[in-house]
């Protein structure tokens, strides 16, 4: 199976050296001039993923027109990306495997349902789960969602994909995997700021709880399944993102903790914080849903300029009520 990866930032940089397994060849295509030739000259994606020496079966290049022919896709551009970028590779039939983590703003689509509407005809597959991509690439163990309705193809990309230190797991439910990636992110943006404001173990403790019951409340009625929000695509990527600098999306939270502000933070990085985008978009499908979301709504409220004191003092003075979902 010949994979092509679209998109050169650390995951799919990452996700080319998973592929690239026994130094296969794989086809990774970079946005940025300067990662085409570091890839291909130094074997290093100088820019994203450094210090991480790729596997000499990686050939980076310019041009998504090199992607045709391929036997799978794997999508990892910013979720915010992946339309026009997509609308320019050409894909036909060929598997997309959505890896970004993220919902379009506008539209509320999930990554996958805005690949459907570029590429009909293409069968897609969704693969997430607790992966800091320098781990993935180092060759630690990782275990991930691979979801996928047609079970051959999901076989397939499994066997394709997986190693001694990376191990898919199949699923069925493609919804209930992106959901999870999509809305962790800006659940770690609020465990940083209670880390960043000093608010103790407890607090994060109570906030990935409180916070996982809002993911289900969302997923559920976007048609997830609960198995999968407690998985390793759900439950799983919230428990890493929440509890370690080494994601962006927490150390973004943790500046806004510290009450820096949020358009400072956002304009000092290169990297994306996939979360400062899905936050929004979040709490306006949320608020078309009648989902209530507090968490997410509080993250809003942060990246809007509120005071980091009032918003954890509006958050703790909510009436009382019952621990559910
Ligand atoms: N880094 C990680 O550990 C993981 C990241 N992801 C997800 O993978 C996706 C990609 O993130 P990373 O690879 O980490 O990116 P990154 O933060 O390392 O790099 C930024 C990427 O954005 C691209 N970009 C910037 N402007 C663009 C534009 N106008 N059009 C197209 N691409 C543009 C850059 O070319 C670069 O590839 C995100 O959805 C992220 O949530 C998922 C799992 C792990
Ligand atoms: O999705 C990730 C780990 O699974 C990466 O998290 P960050 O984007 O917050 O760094």
């Amino acid at each position: 199976m010949r994979i092509g990866v679209i998109g050169a930032g650390a995951w799919g940089t990452a996700l080319a050296q998973v592929a690239a397994k026994d130094d296969m060849p794989v086809t990774l295509w970079a946005r940025e001039p300067e990662v085409v030739a570091a890839i291909n000259e130094k074997q290093e994606n100088t820019a994203f993923l450094p210090e991480v020496k790729l596997s000499p079966g990686i050939r980076a290049t310019g041009r998504l027109g090199e992607l045709a022919g391929m036997d799978a896709l794997l999508v990892v551009v910013p979720a915010q990306h992946v339309r026009a970028v997509l609308a320019e590779t050409p894909v036909g039939t060929t598997p997309m495997v959505l890896c970004a983590k993220g919902i379009e703003a506008r539209t509320h689509l999930l990554v996958g349902e805005v690949a459907a509407e570029v590429h009909p005809h293409a069968p897609l597959a969704v693969l997430s789960g607790p992966t800091f991509a320098k781990e993935v690439a180092s060759g630690l163990p990782t275990a991930v969602t691979l979801a996928c309705e047609d079970a051959a193809l999901r076989s397939a990309l499994a066997e394709r994909l997986a190693s001694k230190t990376f191990r898919p797991y199949g699923a069925s439910d493609v919804i209930g995997a992106e959901i999870g990636g999509a809305v962790k992110n800006v659940l770690a943006i609020a465990c940083g700021v209670v880390d960043g404001a000093g608010l103790g173990q407890n607090a994060r403790a109570a906030l990935i709880a409180r916070g996982f019951a809002e993911m289900t409340r969302f997923g559920m009625a976007r048609g997830a399944q609960p198995e999968t929000l407690s998985g390793l695509s759900g439950l799983g990527d919230l428990v890493l993102t929440c509890s370690s600098t080494q994601s962006r999306n927490f150390s973004l939270g943790v500046g806004l903790g510290q009450g820096r502000p949020a358009g400072a933070l956002l304009s000092d990085r290169r990297t994306v914080a996939e979360g400062a985008f899905t936050a929004p978009v979040l709490r306006e499908s949320a608020e078309v849903q009648g989902i209530d979301m507090p968490v997410t709504k509080a993250v809003c409220d942060l990246l809007e300029g509120a005071d980091v004191l009032r918003v954890i003092d509006d958050l703790l003075a909510r009436p009382l009520k019952k621990e559910r979902v």
